[in-house]
């Protein structure tokens, strides 16, 4: 089949600190192996508001950034047989090709078979499908949802129930399928257990909802936000602690709240000071904390190595664990069975020329997640 370059708007990250630029570019047709999508809606992740500030060090500018999108399949390359063009659709910044010893093994959700050209800001074969004013622009996660056309892997996409609302689903794409797999796949949380969550934004409250389905007895939220105290309630949160309201360290306030510490705990906020508070506030033998921020370039982590002689585990979470083009049409399911929260986690909805309204917000704490209507 033949396909043209489609021109279309989209939301180019010129230069890091910089509001996102509406623009005319083309995007040029999939090659072998790649599908072209239309894309209808897409979150804004923390983690695009972290690349465009600057903080990422796989960062390239200009780029189109997002990686929480919904849509349909416009076109496909030559050898892609698992879609076909009106196929509903999401992107997915982790891919599953199958055949990768990663997605052999069944210890880990992060398939190796594209990721060094996905953090070049490229496709697979070192070339980009986005131009702008003459100029090349960067793909973005291996997603660059902020266009109204976008050339993903086919690797890196799945099909979905297309009765399913893409402007709901495409949060599935990340933050509220990161959380909860974190509870779910990482650490497992186990009925009756104590759990404490640094960041009460969509990936914490996410988090919370999986230890609620666990089974879990406490879920104490940790934010500076007061606000998102009542918010994280509908989620599964049942108390509260707010570290600037403490005239002690919050490890020593959450080990004196719980008998010696939390059975899991988890970090969502990507900030190295918390990662070391959450698991400081583990319990002694066998407390579990999970680290889901992101941190900035140069971030090291710090913590007494005694902290984890004495049986405290650090892990960390990519995606929520799930290997994703086998899960995510199976949590779209869930999501339309009415057994796992999605609209609740949508505060805002933006025009693409808003867009930057949506990273106003975010930073404002205002927005559990803004989705953005292409
Ligand atoms: N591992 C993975 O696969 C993924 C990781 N991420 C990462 O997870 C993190 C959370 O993402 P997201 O939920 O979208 O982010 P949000 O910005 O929506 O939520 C973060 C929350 O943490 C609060 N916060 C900030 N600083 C502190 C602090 N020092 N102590 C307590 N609370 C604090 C914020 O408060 P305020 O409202 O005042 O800002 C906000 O409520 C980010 O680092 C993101 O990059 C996201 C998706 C996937
Ligand atoms: N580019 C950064 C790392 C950013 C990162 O850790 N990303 C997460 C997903 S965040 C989603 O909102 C992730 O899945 N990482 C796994 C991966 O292979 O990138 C850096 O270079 O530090
Ligand atoms: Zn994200
Ligand atoms: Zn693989």
């Amino acid at each position: 089949m033949f396909y043209s370059v489609i021109t279309c708007s989209a939301a180019v990250a010129w230069a890091p600190k910089e509001p996102l630029s509406l623009e005319t570019v083309e995007v040029a047709p999939p090659k072998a192996g790649e599908v072209r999508i239309k894309v209808l809606a897409t979150g804004v992740c923390h983690t695009d508001a972290y690349t465009l500030n600057g903080h990422d060090p796989e960062g390239l500018f200009p780029c189109i950034l997002g990686h929480e999108g919904g849509g349909l399949v416009e076109s496909v390359g030559e050898g892609v047989t698992h879609l076909s063009p009106g196929d509903h659709v999401v992107p997915l910044y982790i891919p599953q090709c199958y055949d990768c010893k990663f997605c052999k093994s069944p210890k880990t959700n992060l398939c190796g078979r594209i990721r060094s050209t996905q953090g070049a800001g490229v496709m697979p074969d070192g070339t980009s499908r986005f131009t702008c004013k003459g100029k090349s622009v960067f793909h973005f996660m291996g997603c660059s949802t902020f266009c109204e056309y976008t050339v993903v892997s086919e690797f890196s996409i799945c099909k979905v129930d297309p009765e399913a609302p893409l402007d709901k689903v495409c949060l599935l794409g990340c933050g509220i399928s990161t959380g909860y797999g974190a509870a779910l796949n990482t650490a497992d949380v186990q009925p009756g257990s104590s759990v404490a969550i640094w960041g009460l934004g969509a990936v914490g409250l996410a988090v919370a909802m999986g230890c609620r389905e666990r089974g879990a007895a406490r879920v104490i939220g940790v934010d500076i936000n007061p606000d998102k105290f009542e918010a994280g309630k509908p989620f599964g949160i049942t108390e509260f602690v707010n570290p600037k309201e403490q005239e002690r360290p919050i490890q020593q306030v959450l080990t004196e709240l719980t008998d010696g510490g939390l059975d899991y705990t988890f970090e969502c906020i990507g900030n190295v000071h918390t990662m070391r508070a959450a698991l400081e506030s583990c319990h002694k033998g066998w407390g579990v904390s999970t680290i889901l921020g992101v941190a900035a370039a140069g971030q090291e982590i710090s913590t007494r190595p005694f902290q984890l002689v004495t049986g405290r585990v650090w892990k960390g979470c990519a995606f929520g664990g799930w290997k994703s083009r086998d899960a995510v049409p199976q949590l779209v399911q869930k999501y339309m069975q009415k057994k796992l929260m999605v609209d609740e986690f949508v505060t805002f909805n933006f025009p693409l020329d808003q867009i930057n309204e949506a990273f106003k917000v975010m930073h404002e704490g205002k927005a559990l997640r803004s989705v953005v209507n292409l």
